[in-house]
């Protein structure tokens, strides 16, 4: 008997099911392994995941059979479907969604109707292959062919005698794309197929993202510097000891955190064993894609959504049959299936990209750490900025604390100019820069050197109003403004997807006043063209980058001088490595302060330091220029001296004064209702609940309406929980979860979110 988890997400069925498995499938139906099972009342098809196999029986009826068995091998192995179980647990989500979650979306299980009006579970993944051609003959017998063949049946003769050559040494198969363009055609093939000259056979083969790079030349090992050997000398004994102790690299922008992350990987790869390296999505990619297959070439598989649904099955697929030893990915990386590591690596730790904001709500860095004591093996988080939680941990000796002060090219970080936006006279000419700000650019350009520039864009957003009345243009399904879209026309909604035509006259008043406001990237762009009109420019955002290798081609243009200027959002702010680049610009340092969010001091110093950390990394001397209209602000002023220690002590004392992470754990629930009574009414039904069951040292914020009160057609409530110890809130939780009519079944959405990124 076969116990499945079931492709249904909701409260009532996440727990594994009893099923028989027929004597046919006996072989087949193992744990890890999906398949397709008969449930509920019409005994509908559904997926499953074979989570346990047993020969005892907890249900007396008689059993459903398996149906179907959908992998001819375990694609979950008993670490990762311990894992999944685990998350379940942690994160309150359903079993499913977590197995789900550690799966490339090819592994994904879709439905499809029947001619019949049933519904059916098929694969969606498709491995790819290419046509060989093999010989059947031996080499004589073709060459009598030759001699029977028409003289003008050219194309037959030519491929008879591609055929008595490749018989002769070794009969091994041809590639038939690149065996056939140039001498005989596929039409031929075919008819020498039907003649029994040959056999056509499709074999497999890997969609590789970065094959170009595989076949450059490796990089060697740099001689390391006095304070990455001292990271290095503690860093290896764990390796070699298979200890799973977290380590936590803090090193100034430029210090060489790549560097001391190779080595590691290489000794691990001395002693044996694999390793798994996490970067945040995207931005970082393509240099640290490069600097890591640079180094390890063809042994390293690379997982990140920026890749084609095949090339992620494929390169995922390379990792589970033991073909790549080094694993470089996004979040969800964290769940490749790889085996026998020996290192764990989190680059820069503190990115908010490792916490999925969905269902199940993990964090990328507890992933690494319950498998790093899976496999007796080191955890490694890097950062010039660490996460405060982090760092704390640091502190109290829970990780063990590694720093790199310097760069490692010995120079100084590069000063940082202040320059407070409230005195600066602006005017329509000179739009979001100042004179600071355009001076330094044009120095840059007078001199050959290249700038980056940085718009915040966070809490912005380019909205159309009237200026008659003052309507804006939002979203009919959401609380929310439309965004507009200069390359589309259209105004659409980040939220749910909702995309309409920029009107020209207001739909309220009928006046034609209506016009667009904020600061966008391309309005940076435009008035750049206009102040600098001898700067090439290139821009960096999420339009120019949503082509499929848009980041890469940027920053290689970049890289060979193709612009002067890049402009972007945050994305432009981290690891990027430039040596020409020697001045920083931040046109809006406030932004993110302005948010109603605890984090946010930390997110604005994280951020400006960051990106501080790219001007100046070679052997000429970098500076930055920050705009804000807060520059007496502590973050701004000590993002302005690279003090990252300073910021952690006075941001400790805030926290610790107002009872924030990390002195308190914090929890987040959330419920929603297409009513908006009925929503109010659980979620008050819910704080009750709790109230009564938390200790009086907890902290209840709430329940108060979502921040964004109405969303896809749906109304939302909060309730924010900070702790300190609540030894039964997570059975609390369970329990209301369960007993409560707050099931999806009456149109209630519940959210749990362990450890929020934001209260809002
Ligand atoms: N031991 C070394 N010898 C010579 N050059 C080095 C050495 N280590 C690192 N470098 C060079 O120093 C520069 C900065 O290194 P790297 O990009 O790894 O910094 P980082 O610590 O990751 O910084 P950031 O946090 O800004 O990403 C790189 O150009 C790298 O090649
Ligand atoms: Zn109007
Ligand atoms: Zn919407």
């Amino acid at each position: 008997m076969a116990k499945v988890v079931v492709d249904v997400p909701t409260m009532q069925t996440n727990q594994p099911y009893d099923y028989a498995i027929p004597a046919p499938l006996a072989d087949n139906v193992v744990p890890g392994v999906r398949v397709v099972v008969g449930f509920g009342k019409g005994d509908r098809e559904v997926m499953g995941v074979v989570v346990d196999t047993t020969d005892q029986q907890d249900f007396d009826g008689k059993l459903k059979p398996i149906m179907r068995v959908l992998d001819d091998h375990p694609i979950l192995d008993k670490e990762l479907l311990a894992l999944s179980r685990w998350m379940a647990d942690d994160t309150f989500a359903f079993w499913i969604t977590c197995l789900q979650a550690m799966l490339p979306s090819a592994l994904h299980a879709d439905t499809k109707w029947l001619a019949n009006g049933a519904k059916t579970v098929v694969n969606r993944g498709r491995v790819a292959t290419e046509d060989f051609i093999v010989p059947l003959l031996k080499h004589d017998e073709y060459l009598t062919l030759v001699d029977q063949q028409r003289t003008n049946a050219k194309r037959r003769i030519t491929l008879l005698q591609a055929l008595a050559q490749w018989s002769t040494d070794g009969a091994e198969p041809r590639l038939l794309s690149v065996a056939g363009p140039d001498s005989f055609d596929r039409t031929t093939v075919k008819a020498g197929q039907s003649q029994g000259w040959l056999r056509i056979e499709p074999r497999e083969f890997y969609r590789r993202p970065y094959a170009n790079l595989d076949a450059q030349a490796r990089t060697h090992a740099l001689t390391p510097t006095a304070q990455q050997q001292r990271a290095l000398d503690a860093l290896l004994p764990a390796i070699d000891g298979h200890k799973d102790q977290t380590f936590l690299l803090e090193g100034v922008t430029g210090s060489g955190k790549t560097e001391v992350y190779l080595q590691a990987i290489a000794a691990t790869l001395a002693q044996g064993r694999n390793a798994l390296m996490l970067i945040p999505e995207i931005a970082l990619t393509p240099q640290m894609v490069r600097n890591v297959k640079g180094r390890f070439g063809a042994d390293v598989a690379v997982l990140h959504s920026a890749l084609s649904d095949g090339e992620r099955f494929d390169e995922w697929r390379r990792i589970e049959r033991g073909e790549a030893r080094v694993v470089v990915g996004a979040r969800s990386a964290a769940f490749a299936p790889l085996t026998n590591i020996g290192l764990f690596i989190m680059d820069e730790e503190h990115e908010t990209s490792y916490k999925q904001d969905d269902s199940p709500r993990y964090h990328a860095r507890d992933v690494l750490q319950w498998r790093g004591a899976y496999h007796h093996a080191p955890v490694l988080l890097g950062s010039a900025t660490p996460s405060l939680e982090s760092r704390a941990r640091a502190a109290k000796g829970v990780y063990t604390h590694l720093l790199m002060p310097e760069r490692a090219n010995q120079k100084p970080l590069p000063p940082v100019q202040i320059v407070d936006m409230r005195a600066a006279q602006l005017d329509s000419v000179s739009g979001d820069f100042s004179n600071e700000l355009l001076n330094a650019l044009q120095e840059r350009l007078d001199r050959g050197e290249q700038s980056v520039l940085m718009l915040n864009r966070r809490g912005f957003s380019s909205f159309v109003m009237c200026r008659e009345c003052g309507y804006v243009a939002k979203c009919p399904n959401c609380d929310i403004s439309l965004t507009l879209h200069m390359d589309s026309h259209t105004l659409r909604c980040h939220y749910c997807g909702h995309e309409e035509p920029v009107p020209t006259v207001c739909p309220s008043c009928g006046s034609k006043r209506i016009r667009y406001y904020g600061t966008g990237t391309e309005k940076v762009e435009q008035s750049l063209h206009k102040l600098l009109p001898n700067a090439r420019v290139l821009r960096m955002d999420v339009d120019t980058t949503r082509r499929k290798g848009g980041h890469a081609k940027i920053l290689k243009a970049f890289g060979q001088h193709e612009a002067d200027i890049l402009l972007g959002t945050q994305m432009i702010a981290k690891g990027l490595d430039f040596p020409d680049v020697t001045l920083v610009g931040v046109i809006n340092a406030d932004t993110a302060l302005g948010l109603p969010d605890f984090r946010a001091s930390e997110r604005t110093f994280q951020l400006l330091t960051q990106v501080s950390g790219r001007a100046g990394r070679a052997d000429k001397a970098g500076a930055v220029v920050v705009q804000t209209y807060n520059p007496d602000h502590y973050a701004i002023q000590l993002a302005q001296h690279h003090d990252y220690e300073h910021f952690f002590v006075t941001e400790m004392g805030i926290r610790h004064q107002s009872g924030y992470p990390p002195y308190y754990f914090t929890f987040k629930l959330t419920v929603s209702h297409p009513e908006d009574r009925q929503a109010a009414k659980a979620i008050y039904h819910l704080a009750d609940e709790l109230k009564h069951s938390l200790s009086d040292q907890a902290v209840m914020l709430g329940p108060t309406r979502g921040a964004i009160a109405r969303l896809k057609r749906r109304y939302y409530y909060q309730i924010v929980i900070k702790y300190k110890n609540e030894p039964q809130l997570h059975a609390t939780l369970e329990r209301l979860l369960t007993e409560t009519q707050v099931g999806s079944r009456n149109g209630f959405q519940v959210a749990f979110d362990r450890e929020p990124l934001s209260f809002v």
